[in-house]
């Protein structure tokens, strides 16, 4: 039978190899609420047809919008634990953020599409745990701080505590997405869930990992974090 899933040459090129181009690329302005953060997507870059399918999958019928994706900008992160230290030809690949809003613009659901290289490894030929944990740890922060951002507040805050649930292997070499979205807002206290998708052989997406988190607005911004 022949297998329905993305052959994975279309899941890891040409995010794998690709090579940073936006210091000498002209890209469309972001919005003000991810500008800090994210870069546009260039032009010649499509968007990863595993975060497509996620975002099919989710929110069925709605057009993917292309304007909504966007890359880290590594320009402004230099020593980024994900962006820059693991990225690699076998390790980290390009990531693609792909952000959801209300009618109003306020963040309502993130998707992280992220290669996944051979140096990933935790047990044989699956990655490790923490680096999944790693990955969703970072599209919270993502979603938290682009929510918090999009309703005019500080858009400043950390994880407090990640708790994760393997429910199966992520494969390598291959392609993951984490979703993340809000479960509840108390005060500074955010609270955040998701999971992280891959595809299994038929080609349906399955949660390999579920997690939520508690992020708290910090009082007085990421300034006032001491040594
Ligand atoms: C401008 C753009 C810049 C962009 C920069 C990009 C950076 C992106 C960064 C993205 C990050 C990516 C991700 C990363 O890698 S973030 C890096 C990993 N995280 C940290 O290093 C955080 C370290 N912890 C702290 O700094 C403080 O403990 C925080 C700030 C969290 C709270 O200290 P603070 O003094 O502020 O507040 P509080 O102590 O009064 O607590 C407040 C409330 O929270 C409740 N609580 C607290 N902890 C827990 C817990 N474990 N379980 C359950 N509840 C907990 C607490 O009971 C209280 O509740 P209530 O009594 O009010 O009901």
């Amino acid at each position: 039978m022949r297998c329905a899933c993305l052959p994975l040459e279309s899941l890891l090129a040409p995010w794998m190899s690709l090579r940073r181009t936006e210091e000498a690329e002209s890209l469309p302005e972001v919005p003000e609420v991810y500008r800090a953060r994210y870069s546009a997507l260039p032009a010649a870059q499509p968007l990863p047809p595993l975060l497509v399918l996620a975002l099919s999958q989710a929110s069925p019928g709605v057009p993917v919008r292309r304007e909504q994706a966007f890359r880290r900008s590594r320009t402004n992160f230099p020593n980024h634990f994900l962006h820059s230290a693991s990225q690699g030809q076998d390790a980290l690949g390009e990531a693609v953020y792909y952000f959801e809003a209300d009618g109003e613009g306020v963040v309502q659901r993130v998707f992280v599409f992220w290669p996944l290289g051979v140096l990933l490894e935790g047990p044989p030929n699956f990655c490790h745990g923490g680096c999944g944990a790693s990955l969703l740890d970072d599209a919270f922060g993502a979603f938290t701080n682009t929510r918090l951002r999009s309703m005019g507040l500080s858009g400043q805050a950390v994880t407090a505590y990640l708790h994760v649930d393997y429910k199966a292997p992520t494969p390598l070499p291959g392609a993951a997405v984490c979703a993340a979205t809000l479960d509840r807002v108390e005060g500074r206290k955010v609270f955040v869930r998701g999971e992280l998708l891959v595809q299994k052989p038929d080609g349906t997406l399955q949660a390999s990992m579920e997690a939520n988190a508690l992020f708290v607005e910090l009082k007085e911004g990421f300034a006032s974090m001491k040594k």
